[in-house]
């Protein structure tokens, strides 16, 4: 367990390594191999093959443990990676997964994937319904995805109860939780009983859209050594350079978020005084402000409004300027998109109609620049678009 000495905004700017230079900050390296000190051990420090081992990647792994406080980390080359390394150690053919109806649109992908190759049994539900998720799970469950807040719907889930009720009924079975949209320093998902916590790192924790990854944490040493198995044995591990740079990107995460959730709360009330339906758990008026406050420490910086049109939608995303349009979030930088057709266009249209996703909504994922800039911008947009679409009628 890592040591809880410092408070979490010390531990993400503290990098324990040992280079045996004496180094400042940990190096990057960049060796498939190492040497063996013998046939029959393996290198001094029990590296032999960066698929295996790295000693930039353990750097990386332990400071990871520290700022999430678990026992395990292993760190991968994308978000996705984490699923299918978690799909792949844990399920067999004909066992049964819940996910939620709205959850991030490439998990909903490879969960169907496994479906049709594997023969796993997906059931969809709303995960934000505690009774329903109760009346669901069986001591036939495997394994239950959660998401909270949902990627782009923001919607909420009570994690804690959802996980002590499937391991009261299942006690085998994995709970697991994607935490892309809090990151550990807003929520600590092992600490609400989850059995695997992972996210893609792609997002806040590098922080400036220039890598992939993803982080896997758990306490549990067989999960662990499940997980590890499948990673040596496919070769997900991140790579050294990667690693570095999340290990440097890391180190702002703490203050990043601090300026993007300052910014999203003025942008959701400015949208909210514009009357739109703004999605946003910093919001008094998200319908499950409370229980998000109960399990998070602040709102995050993704916020998602419907504008009741999805032409008019489409021309706000159209005159930002300083939004780019562009799929992701977490960057420094902000972010506007239609996920109806971009982050979440890999579900089919029939289930994201069945599910009523909101054809119209815009998804705002916000940076660190300054909220006059980012509220001017939107303004614009909304006026130049609701002038447009005037025009055409
Ligand atoms: C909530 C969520 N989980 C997982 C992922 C997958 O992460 P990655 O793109 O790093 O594979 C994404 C986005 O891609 C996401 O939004
Ligand atoms: N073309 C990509 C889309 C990635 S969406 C990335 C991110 N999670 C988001 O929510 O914006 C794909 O096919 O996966």
């Amino acid at each position: 367990m890592s040591n809880p000495k410092y408070n979490i905004n010390t531990r993400i700017v503290k990098v324990f390594h040992e280079d045996g230079n004496q180094a400042s900050i940990p190096p990057i390296y960049q060796s498939t191999t190492f040497k063996a000190d013998s046939i029959d051990s393996l290198s001094t420090n029990n590296y032999d093959y960066t698929r295996s081992g790295n000693p930039t990647r353990t750097t990386l792994q332990s400071h990871l443990a520290s700022i999430i406080n678990c026992k395990h980390t292993w760190v991968v080359n994308s978000g996705m990676a984490c699923l299918d390394v978690i799909l792949s150690a844990f399920l067999k053919p004909n066992d049964e997964l819940i996910a939620g109806e709205d959850l991030y649109g490439g998990s909903d992908r490879l969960l169907h994937f496994f479906e049709r190759k594997s023969n796993i049994k997906i059931n969809h539900y709303d995960t934000t319904n505690l009774e329903l998720m109760k009346s669901k799970i069986t001591k036939d469950t495997k394994l239950i995805l959660l998401e909270s807040p949902t990627n782009p719907l923001i919607n909420v889930v009570n994690v804690k109860e959802i996980t002590s009720y499937a391991h009261k009924i299942n006690p085998n079975c994995i709970v697991v939780f994607d935490n892309t949209m809090m990151t550990p320093l807003l929520m600590n998902p092992l600490e609400l009983g989850v059995d695997i916590h992972y996210e893609s790192a792609t997002k806040y924790l590098n922080g400036h859209h220039d890598i992939m990854a993803g982080v896997l944490a758990c306490n549990n040493d067989e999960i662990a050594k499940k997980l590890f198995f499948v990673i040596n044995s496919t070769g997900s591990g991140l790579a050294p350079f990667d690693s570095w740079l999340l290990i440097r990107g890391l180190k702002t995460l703490s203050i990043r978020l601090e300026r993007e959730q300052e910014n999203c709360m003025k942008l959701a009330n400015y949208l909210e005084k514009l009357n739109f339906k703004v999605r946003y758990t910093g919001l008094k008026s998200h319908p499950q402000y409370n229980l998000h406050f109960s399990q998070c420490k602040g709102p995050g910086a993704v916020l998602s409004f419907e504008t009741g049109n999805i032409k008019l939608s489409e021309l706000i995303i159209k005159n930002c300027k300083l939004f780019s349009t562009t799929v992701s979030f977490g960057s420094v930088s902000s972010l506007i998109s239609l996920p109806l057709k971009m982050s979440h266009a890999s579900i089919d249209p029939k289930v994201l109609k069945e599910r009523n996703f909101p054809q119209d909504l815009i998804r705002l994922c916000v940076g660190i620049e300054d909220i006059n800039d980012l509220i001017n911008d939107l303004d614009n947009a909304i006026r130049l678009a609701k002038r447009e679409l005037n025009a055409k009628l």
